[in-house]
Protein backbone atom coordinates (compact mmCIF):
# COMPACT_ATOMS: atom_id res chain seq x y z
CA UNK A 1 0.00 0.00 0.00
CA UNK A 2 1.35 3.51 -0.90
CA UNK A 3 2.51 5.69 2.35
CA UNK A 4 1.07 8.80 3.50
CA UNK A 5 1.20 11.75 1.10
CA UNK A 6 -0.52 14.21 3.26
CA UNK A 7 2.38 16.24 4.29
CA UNK A 8 4.62 15.23 0.69
CA UNK A 9 3.54 13.68 -2.90
CA UNK A 10 -0.01 15.23 -4.47
CA UNK A 11 -0.85 18.27 -2.49
CA UNK A 12 -3.19 18.74 -5.31
CA UNK A 13 -5.57 16.50 -6.10
CA UNK A 14 -8.64 16.96 -3.93
CA UNK A 15 -11.59 15.51 -5.64
CA UNK A 16 -13.76 16.69 -8.97
CA UNK A 17 -15.72 19.94 -9.64
CA UNK A 18 -19.21 19.01 -10.89
CA UNK A 19 -18.86 18.94 -14.85
CA UNK A 20 -22.26 19.84 -15.63
CA UNK A 21 -26.19 20.04 -14.35
CA UNK A 22 -26.70 16.81 -14.10
CA UNK A 23 -23.77 16.37 -11.82
CA UNK A 24 -24.51 19.17 -9.66
CA UNK A 25 -28.21 17.90 -9.11
CA UNK A 26 -26.83 14.61 -8.07
CA UNK A 27 -24.60 16.64 -5.64
CA UNK A 28 -27.45 18.58 -4.40
CA UNK A 29 -29.17 15.12 -3.19
CA UNK A 30 -26.11 14.49 -1.06
CA UNK A 31 -24.99 17.54 0.18
CA UNK A 32 -26.22 20.58 2.55
CA UNK A 33 -29.00 22.99 1.33
CA UNK A 34 -26.36 25.96 0.42
CA UNK A 35 -28.87 28.72 2.16
CA UNK A 36 -27.45 27.16 5.52
CA UNK A 37 -24.03 29.02 4.35
CA UNK A 38 -26.53 32.10 3.93
CA UNK A 39 -25.82 34.86 6.78
CA UNK A 40 -28.67 36.74 6.90
CA UNK A 41 -31.42 35.78 9.09
CA UNK A 42 -29.57 32.44 9.91
CA UNK A 43 -28.61 32.45 13.39
CA UNK A 44 -27.00 28.69 12.48
CA UNK A 45 -25.17 29.69 10.05
CA UNK A 46 -22.34 27.15 8.30
CA UNK A 47 -18.57 27.53 8.43
CA UNK A 48 -17.64 27.41 4.37
CA UNK A 49 -14.99 25.27 4.13
CA UNK A 50 -12.81 23.75 0.98
CA UNK A 51 -11.35 20.39 0.73
CA UNK A 52 -7.54 20.86 1.15
CA UNK A 53 -7.70 23.36 4.13
CA UNK A 54 -5.55 22.76 6.97
CA UNK A 55 -7.63 23.83 10.04
CA UNK A 56 -5.70 24.32 13.25
CA UNK A 57 -2.70 24.29 11.74
CA UNK A 58 -3.15 20.00 11.79
CA UNK A 59 -6.18 18.80 10.29
CA UNK A 60 -6.02 18.24 6.66
CA UNK A 61 -9.71 18.23 4.74
CA UNK A 62 -9.14 15.45 2.74
CA UNK A 63 -12.93 13.94 2.25
CA UNK A 64 -16.67 14.70 3.67
CA UNK A 65 -18.63 12.35 6.38
CA UNK A 66 -21.69 14.10 6.43
CA UNK A 67 -24.30 16.59 7.70
CA UNK A 68 -26.58 17.10 10.25
CA UNK A 69 -28.71 19.74 11.52
CA UNK A 70 -26.22 21.75 13.49
CA UNK A 71 -22.67 21.15 11.52
CA UNK A 72 -20.87 19.38 8.39
CA UNK A 73 -19.06 16.74 9.19
CA UNK A 74 -15.45 16.22 7.25
CA UNK A 75 -12.67 13.42 6.84
CA UNK A 76 -9.20 15.16 7.51
CA UNK A 77 -5.77 13.83 7.99
CA UNK A 78 -4.20 14.72 11.23
CA UNK A 79 -0.69 15.49 10.58
CA UNK A 80 0.74 14.94 14.19
CA UNK A 81 -0.71 11.98 15.10
CA UNK A 82 -0.62 10.42 11.66
CA UNK A 83 -4.56 9.26 11.49
CA UNK A 84 -8.03 9.89 10.15
CA UNK A 85 -10.32 12.01 12.19
CA UNK A 86 -14.19 12.68 11.58
CA UNK A 87 -13.89 16.72 12.47
CA UNK A 88 -17.52 18.16 13.58
CA UNK A 89 -17.86 21.64 12.27
CA UNK A 90 -20.31 23.08 14.45
CA UNK A 91 -22.99 25.76 13.07
CA UNK A 92 -22.95 28.91 15.01
CA UNK A 93 -25.37 28.82 18.04
CA UNK A 94 -25.14 27.01 20.90
CA UNK A 95 -24.74 23.47 19.20
CA UNK A 96 -21.28 23.03 20.22
CA UNK A 97 -21.20 24.13 23.60
CA UNK A 98 -23.96 21.89 24.52
CA UNK A 99 -22.37 18.64 22.81
CA UNK A 100 -19.38 19.49 24.92
CA UNK A 101 -21.10 19.91 28.04
CA UNK A 102 -22.96 16.49 27.91
CA UNK A 103 -19.83 14.54 26.38
CA UNK A 104 -18.01 15.78 29.35
CA UNK A 105 -20.64 14.77 31.50
CA UNK A 106 -20.41 11.13 30.32
CA UNK A 107 -16.77 11.03 30.60
CA UNK A 108 -17.42 11.60 33.89
CA UNK A 109 -19.95 9.54 34.87
CA UNK A 110 -19.96 6.71 32.45
CA UNK A 111 -18.33 3.07 32.95
CA UNK A 112 -17.88 2.05 29.80
CA UNK A 113 -18.08 4.43 26.83
CA UNK A 114 -16.06 1.91 24.66
CA UNK A 115 -19.12 2.04 22.53
CA UNK A 116 -19.87 5.88 22.11
CA UNK A 117 -18.22 8.34 19.82
CA UNK A 118 -16.52 10.80 22.11
CA UNK A 119 -14.61 13.85 21.69
CA UNK A 120 -10.53 13.87 21.79
CA UNK A 121 -10.08 17.81 20.89
CA UNK A 122 -11.36 20.89 20.05
CA UNK A 123 -10.89 24.18 18.81
CA UNK A 124 -12.30 27.07 17.36
CA UNK A 125 -12.45 28.46 13.28
CA UNK A 126 -12.75 32.22 13.46
CA UNK A 127 -15.38 34.37 10.94
CA UNK A 128 -15.22 37.29 9.40
CA UNK A 129 -17.40 38.90 11.88
CA UNK A 130 -15.06 38.01 15.20
CA UNK A 131 -17.59 35.24 15.94
CA UNK A 132 -16.59 31.31 16.25
CA UNK A 133 -17.40 27.95 15.05
CA UNK A 134 -16.59 24.85 17.45
CA UNK A 135 -15.14 22.05 15.74
CA UNK A 136 -15.07 18.85 17.98
CA UNK A 137 -12.09 16.35 16.90
CA UNK A 138 -14.08 12.54 16.41
CA UNK A 139 -12.70 9.50 15.95
CA UNK A 140 -13.53 8.09 12.90
CA UNK A 141 -15.95 5.53 12.20
CA UNK A 142 -18.28 3.83 9.76
CA UNK A 143 -21.65 5.12 8.33
CA UNK A 144 -24.68 4.96 10.22
CA UNK A 145 -27.14 2.15 10.14
CA UNK A 146 -30.07 2.37 7.43
CA UNK A 147 -32.49 0.13 6.01
CA UNK A 148 -30.67 -0.41 2.55
CA UNK A 149 -27.52 -1.05 4.54
CA UNK A 150 -28.81 -3.57 6.93
CA UNK A 151 -30.50 -5.81 3.83
CA UNK A 152 -27.20 -6.75 2.83
CA UNK A 153 -26.42 -7.35 6.00
CA UNK A 154 -26.32 -10.61 7.73
CA UNK A 155 -28.42 -11.65 10.86
CA UNK A 156 -25.68 -12.46 13.16
CA UNK A 157 -24.41 -8.94 12.39
CA UNK A 158 -28.06 -7.35 12.57
CA UNK A 159 -28.93 -8.88 16.37
CA UNK A 160 -25.08 -8.10 17.45
CA UNK A 161 -25.51 -4.54 16.66
CA UNK A 162 -28.85 -4.79 18.78
CA UNK A 163 -27.43 -6.48 21.59
CA UNK A 164 -24.15 -3.58 21.76
CA UNK A 165 -26.71 -1.04 21.28
CA UNK A 166 -28.63 -1.85 24.41
CA UNK A 167 -25.62 -2.67 26.00
CA UNK A 168 -24.51 0.91 25.57
CA UNK A 169 -28.17 2.20 26.85
CA UNK A 170 -27.65 0.00 29.44
CA UNK A 171 -24.75 2.03 30.47
CA UNK A 172 -25.71 5.46 29.83
CA UNK A 173 -28.92 5.04 32.09
CA UNK A 174 -26.94 3.71 34.79
CA UNK A 175 -24.88 6.65 34.84
CA UNK A 176 -28.37 8.61 34.82
CA UNK A 177 -28.29 10.00 31.75
CA UNK A 178 -30.52 9.57 28.61
CA UNK A 179 -30.18 9.33 25.46
CA UNK A 180 -33.53 11.23 25.15
CA UNK A 181 -35.45 12.25 27.90
CA UNK A 182 -35.40 12.73 31.87
CA UNK A 183 -36.26 10.19 34.36
CA UNK A 184 -39.23 9.16 35.84
CA UNK A 185 -38.61 6.94 38.47
CA UNK A 186 -37.98 8.87 41.89
CA UNK A 187 -34.76 6.96 42.82
CA UNK A 188 -32.86 8.18 40.42
CA UNK A 189 -34.55 11.86 40.63
CA UNK A 190 -32.84 11.38 44.00
CA UNK A 191 -29.57 10.08 42.66
CA UNK A 192 -28.96 12.22 39.90
CA UNK A 193 -29.14 16.12 40.32
CA UNK A 194 -28.05 16.87 37.04
CA UNK A 195 -30.11 14.71 33.88
CA UNK A 196 -29.20 14.68 30.58
CA UNK A 197 -30.64 13.63 27.47
CA UNK A 198 -29.36 13.32 24.29
CA UNK A 199 -31.12 11.68 20.79
CA UNK A 200 -31.24 7.83 20.19
CA UNK A 201 -31.86 6.90 16.44
CA UNK A 202 -30.61 5.00 13.69
CA UNK A 203 -28.75 8.06 12.04
CA UNK A 204 -26.75 7.90 15.39
CA UNK A 205 -25.76 4.11 15.62
CA UNK A 206 -22.71 3.75 14.01
CA UNK A 207 -20.77 1.32 12.18
CA UNK A 208 -17.21 0.52 13.18
CA UNK A 209 -14.59 1.00 10.35
CA UNK A 210 -11.27 -0.31 9.36
CA UNK A 211 -8.45 2.30 10.21
CA UNK A 212 -7.51 3.39 7.14
CA UNK A 213 -4.54 6.02 8.05
CA UNK A 214 -1.74 4.31 6.29
CA UNK A 215 -3.06 4.84 2.68
CA UNK A 216 -2.41 8.03 0.34
CA UNK A 217 -4.98 10.36 -0.31
CA UNK A 218 -5.58 8.72 -3.60
CA UNK A 219 -5.83 5.15 -2.30
CA UNK A 220 -8.20 6.80 0.15
CA UNK A 221 -10.00 8.29 -2.78
CA UNK A 222 -10.27 4.27 -4.23
CA UNK A 223 -11.77 3.15 -1.54
CA UNK A 224 -14.54 5.68 -0.31
CA UNK A 225 -15.30 7.37 -3.80
CA UNK A 226 -13.88 10.18 -5.15
CA UNK A 227 -15.28 13.42 -3.62
CA UNK A 228 -17.80 15.69 -6.02
CA UNK A 229 -17.70 18.83 -5.53
CA UNK A 230 -19.08 22.60 -6.28
CA UNK A 231 -18.19 25.79 -5.03
CA UNK A 232 -21.02 27.03 -2.98
CA UNK A 233 -23.16 28.90 -4.97
CA UNK A 234 -25.43 32.03 -4.74
CA UNK A 235 -24.25 32.95 -1.34
CA UNK A 236 -21.97 35.75 -1.45
CA UNK A 237 -19.63 34.69 0.86
CA UNK A 238 -17.03 36.01 2.82
CA UNK A 239 -14.61 32.57 2.52
CA UNK A 240 -14.75 30.35 -0.46
CA UNK A 241 -16.54 27.00 0.24
CA UNK A 242 -17.14 23.67 -1.20
CA UNK A 243 -20.10 21.37 -1.34
CA UNK A 244 -18.65 17.79 -1.03
CA UNK A 245 -20.39 14.25 -1.44
CA UNK A 246 -19.97 11.94 1.22
CA UNK A 247 -17.91 8.82 1.51
CA UNK A 248 -19.00 5.56 0.88
CA UNK A 249 -17.86 3.19 2.90
CA UNK A 250 -17.24 0.10 1.58
CA UNK A 251 -18.77 -3.32 3.33
CA UNK A 252 -15.65 -4.56 3.94
CA UNK A 253 -14.31 -2.00 5.84
CA UNK A 254 -16.86 -1.92 7.89
CA UNK A 255 -16.56 -3.74 11.59
CA UNK A 256 -18.67 -5.78 13.77
CA UNK A 257 -18.75 -2.62 16.69
CA UNK A 258 -21.54 -0.60 16.52
CA UNK A 259 -21.32 2.89 17.82
CA UNK A 260 -24.12 5.59 19.00
CA UNK A 261 -22.97 9.16 18.33
CA UNK A 262 -24.04 12.95 18.24
CA UNK A 263 -25.45 14.45 21.48
CA UNK A 264 -25.59 17.55 20.04
CA UNK A 265 -29.75 17.76 20.92
CA UNK A 266 -28.96 16.96 24.58
CA UNK A 267 -30.18 18.87 27.35
CA UNK A 268 -29.72 19.13 30.73
CA UNK A 269 -32.93 19.09 32.43
CA UNK A 270 -33.70 22.51 34.54
CA UNK A 271 -30.86 24.65 31.95
CA UNK A 272 -32.95 26.57 30.15
CA UNK A 273 -30.27 27.94 27.70
CA UNK A 274 -30.53 24.19 26.52
CA UNK A 275 -32.82 23.53 23.04
CA UNK A 276 -35.68 20.78 23.66
CA UNK A 277 -35.89 18.42 20.75
CA UNK A 278 -37.69 15.20 20.45
CA UNK A 279 -35.98 12.19 17.99
CA UNK A 280 -37.22 12.40 14.89
CA UNK A 281 -40.42 11.19 14.32
CA UNK A 282 -39.98 7.11 13.81
CA UNK A 283 -37.92 6.40 17.20
CA UNK A 284 -39.89 9.57 18.88
CA UNK A 285 -41.92 7.52 21.98
CA UNK A 286 -46.35 8.26 22.03
CA UNK A 287 -45.71 9.37 25.22
CA UNK A 288 -43.15 11.79 24.45
CA UNK A 289 -45.30 13.29 21.69
CA UNK A 290 -48.33 13.90 24.58
CA UNK A 291 -46.59 16.03 26.88
CA UNK A 292 -45.95 13.30 29.32
CA UNK A 293 -42.45 13.49 31.19
CA UNK A 294 -38.63 12.33 29.30
CA UNK A 295 -37.58 9.06 30.71
CA UNK A 296 -35.29 6.23 30.35
CA UNK A 297 -38.96 4.63 29.32
CA UNK A 298 -38.63 6.76 26.35
CA UNK A 299 -34.85 5.37 25.05
CA UNK A 300 -36.32 2.17 25.99
CA UNK A 301 -39.02 3.09 22.90
CA UNK A 302 -36.88 4.40 20.69
CA UNK A 303 -33.97 1.44 20.93
CA UNK A 304 -37.01 -0.85 19.77
CA UNK A 305 -37.75 1.45 16.82
CA UNK A 306 -34.48 0.93 15.96
CA UNK A 307 -34.47 -3.07 17.10
CA UNK A 308 -37.26 -3.10 14.27
CA UNK A 309 -34.80 -1.73 11.74
CA UNK A 310 -32.25 -4.13 12.76
CA UNK A 311 -34.62 -7.10 12.80
CA UNK A 312 -37.23 -6.18 10.23
CA UNK A 313 -34.89 -3.83 8.03
CA UNK A 314 -38.17 -1.32 8.58
CA UNK A 315 -39.10 0.69 10.94
CA UNK A 316 -41.96 -0.34 12.80
CA UNK A 317 -45.11 2.31 12.47
CA UNK A 318 -45.03 4.09 8.62
CA UNK A 319 -45.36 7.68 8.68
CA UNK A 320 -47.66 7.90 5.23
CA UNK A 321 -51.12 7.40 6.91
CA UNK A 322 -53.60 10.69 7.95
CA UNK A 323 -51.52 11.63 11.41
CA UNK A 324 -48.51 10.48 10.31
CA UNK A 325 -46.53 7.82 12.62
CA UNK A 326 -49.26 8.17 15.82
CA UNK A 327 -51.30 7.00 12.98
CA UNK A 328 -49.00 3.83 12.30
CA UNK A 329 -48.93 2.93 16.23
CA UNK A 330 -52.39 2.79 16.99
CA UNK A 331 -52.90 0.67 13.53
CA UNK A 332 -50.60 -1.58 14.92
CA UNK A 333 -50.93 -1.35 18.72
CA UNK A 334 -54.52 -0.11 19.26
CA UNK A 335 -56.05 3.26 20.82
CA UNK A 336 -54.08 5.51 22.79
CA UNK A 337 -54.67 6.03 26.59
CA UNK A 338 -57.81 8.25 26.23
CA UNK A 339 -56.45 10.59 29.07
CA UNK A 340 -53.93 11.76 26.38
CA UNK A 341 -56.49 13.49 24.18
CA UNK A 342 -55.74 17.23 23.69
CA UNK A 343 -52.18 16.52 24.66
CA UNK A 344 -50.37 15.74 21.07
CA UNK A 345 -47.55 18.30 20.61
CA UNK A 346 -47.86 18.36 16.91
CA UNK A 347 -50.70 19.65 14.97
CA UNK A 348 -52.96 17.16 12.53
CA UNK A 349 -53.96 14.98 16.08
CA UNK A 350 -56.98 13.35 15.87
CA UNK A 351 -59.74 12.09 17.90
CA UNK A 352 -59.61 8.77 16.76
CA UNK A 353 -56.37 7.64 18.01
CA UNK A 354 -58.08 7.81 21.58
CA UNK A 355 -61.19 5.89 20.52
CA UNK A 356 -61.22 3.01 22.94
CA UNK A 357 -63.16 1.16 20.81
CA UNK A 358 -60.76 0.44 18.39
CA UNK A 359 -58.45 -2.49 18.12
CA UNK A 360 -55.71 -3.01 16.09
CA UNK A 361 -55.55 -3.90 12.89
CA UNK A 362 -54.68 -7.50 12.21
CA UNK A 363 -53.05 -7.42 9.31
CA UNK A 364 -50.53 -4.56 10.52
CA UNK A 365 -50.34 -5.84 13.54
CA UNK A 366 -46.68 -6.59 15.32
CA UNK A 367 -47.11 -10.34 14.56
CA UNK A 368 -48.34 -9.39 10.98
CA UNK A 369 -45.25 -7.21 10.62
CA UNK A 370 -42.91 -9.49 11.73
CA UNK A 371 -44.67 -12.59 9.47
CA UNK A 372 -44.62 -10.12 6.35
CA UNK A 373 -40.85 -9.09 6.93
CA UNK A 374 -39.20 -12.31 8.01
CA UNK A 375 -40.63 -14.75 6.29
CA UNK A 376 -37.71 -16.67 6.42
CA UNK A 377 -37.99 -17.39 10.30
CA UNK A 378 -39.73 -20.25 12.25
CA UNK A 379 -43.02 -19.61 14.60
CA UNK A 380 -40.68 -19.86 17.46
CA UNK A 381 -38.78 -17.20 16.58
CA UNK A 382 -41.62 -14.65 15.70
CA UNK A 383 -43.24 -15.78 18.80
CA UNK A 384 -40.04 -14.78 20.58
CA UNK A 385 -39.35 -11.23 18.43
CA UNK A 386 -43.30 -10.42 18.91
CA UNK A 387 -43.01 -11.05 22.83
CA UNK A 388 -39.59 -8.25 22.99
CA UNK A 389 -41.65 -5.85 20.68
CA UNK A 390 -44.87 -6.17 22.55
CA UNK A 391 -42.80 -5.88 25.78
CA UNK A 392 -41.28 -2.13 24.81
CA UNK A 393 -44.37 -1.30 22.31
CA UNK A 394 -46.47 0.07 25.07
CA UNK A 395 -47.78 3.24 25.53
CA UNK A 396 -47.63 3.53 29.37
CA UNK A 397 -44.04 3.91 30.19
CA UNK A 398 -44.01 3.23 33.34
CA UNK A 399 -44.63 -0.72 32.10
CA UNK A 400 -41.46 -0.73 29.31
CA UNK A 401 -38.65 -2.93 30.82
CA UNK A 402 -35.55 -0.93 31.26
CA UNK A 403 -32.44 -2.02 29.59
CA UNK A 404 -30.62 -4.07 31.98
CA UNK A 405 -34.68 -5.87 32.43
CA UNK A 406 -34.58 -6.26 28.60
CA UNK A 407 -31.40 -7.82 27.83
CA UNK A 408 -32.23 -10.40 30.45
CA UNK A 409 -35.29 -10.82 29.21
CA UNK A 410 -35.13 -14.43 27.75
CA UNK A 411 -36.96 -13.69 24.53
CA UNK A 412 -34.26 -11.45 23.66
CA UNK A 413 -31.49 -13.46 25.02
CA UNK A 414 -33.16 -16.58 22.69
CA UNK A 415 -33.01 -14.51 20.00
CA UNK A 416 -29.23 -13.56 20.52
CA UNK A 417 -28.40 -16.97 21.19
CA UNK A 418 -30.25 -17.80 17.63
CA UNK A 419 -27.82 -15.41 16.35
CA UNK A 420 -24.49 -16.13 18.02
CA UNK A 421 -24.34 -13.37 20.19
CA UNK A 422 -25.02 -14.51 23.51
CA UNK A 423 -22.19 -13.63 25.67
CA UNK A 424 -21.90 -10.25 26.94
CA UNK A 425 -18.79 -7.93 25.67
N1 LIG B 1 -17.14 10.16 14.00
C1 LIG B 1 -17.70 10.08 12.80
N2 LIG B 1 -17.19 9.24 11.87
C2 LIG B 1 -17.77 9.14 10.64
N3 LIG B 1 -18.84 9.85 10.24
C3 LIG B 1 -19.38 10.70 11.12
C4 LIG B 1 -18.85 10.86 12.44
N4 LIG B 1 -19.61 11.76 13.09
C5 LIG B 1 -20.58 12.14 12.22
N5 LIG B 1 -20.44 11.51 11.04
C6 LIG B 1 -21.32 11.68 9.86
O1 LIG B 1 -21.83 12.99 9.84
C7 LIG B 1 -23.27 12.98 9.89
C8 LIG B 1 -23.74 14.14 10.76
O2 LIG B 1 -23.25 13.99 12.07
P1 LIG B 1 -24.14 14.26 13.35
O3 LIG B 1 -25.41 13.47 13.26
O4 LIG B 1 -23.27 14.07 14.54
O5 LIG B 1 -24.45 15.81 13.09
P2 LIG B 1 -25.52 16.74 13.81
O6 LIG B 1 -25.33 18.10 13.23
O7 LIG B 1 -25.40 16.60 15.30
O8 LIG B 1 -26.85 16.10 13.32
P3 LIG B 1 -28.32 16.13 13.95
O9 LIG B 1 -28.24 17.06 15.12
O10 LIG B 1 -29.19 16.60 12.83
O11 LIG B 1 -28.59 14.71 14.33
C9 LIG B 1 -23.62 11.61 10.47
O12 LIG B 1 -24.88 11.18 10.03
C10 LIG B 1 -22.51 10.74 9.92
O13 LIG B 1 -22.84 10.34 8.61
Amino acid sequence: MAKTEASTGNTTDFGDFVKDEEEELDLEELVEPWHRYETEENQNVLYPIRLGELLNERYLVEHKLGFGGGSTVWMAFDLQDKKNVALKVMALGKWGDNEIRIQDEIIKTVQDISRLVIYGATFFLPRDDKSYHRVLVFPMKGPSICTLTLKTTPMASRMSAARQLLETVASLHKAGIIHRGEPTSSYFVFLYTKRNDVDLNARNCMWGMTPVDDLSRSAKYELLGRPLKQIIPFVNLWKQGELVSPVKVPEDLRTEEFYLCDFGLAKKIGDLTTQHGYPPMHYCSPDRLHQQEPSFACDMWSYMAIFSMLYLTFPPFPTFLEGGVVSGMVECLGPLPEQWKGLYTHPGGLDSWYDQSQSPDLENDLAAKIAYHRPDTDLVERQHVQSIMSKVFIYDPEKRPTAIELLRDPSFRAIMDRYGCGDSK
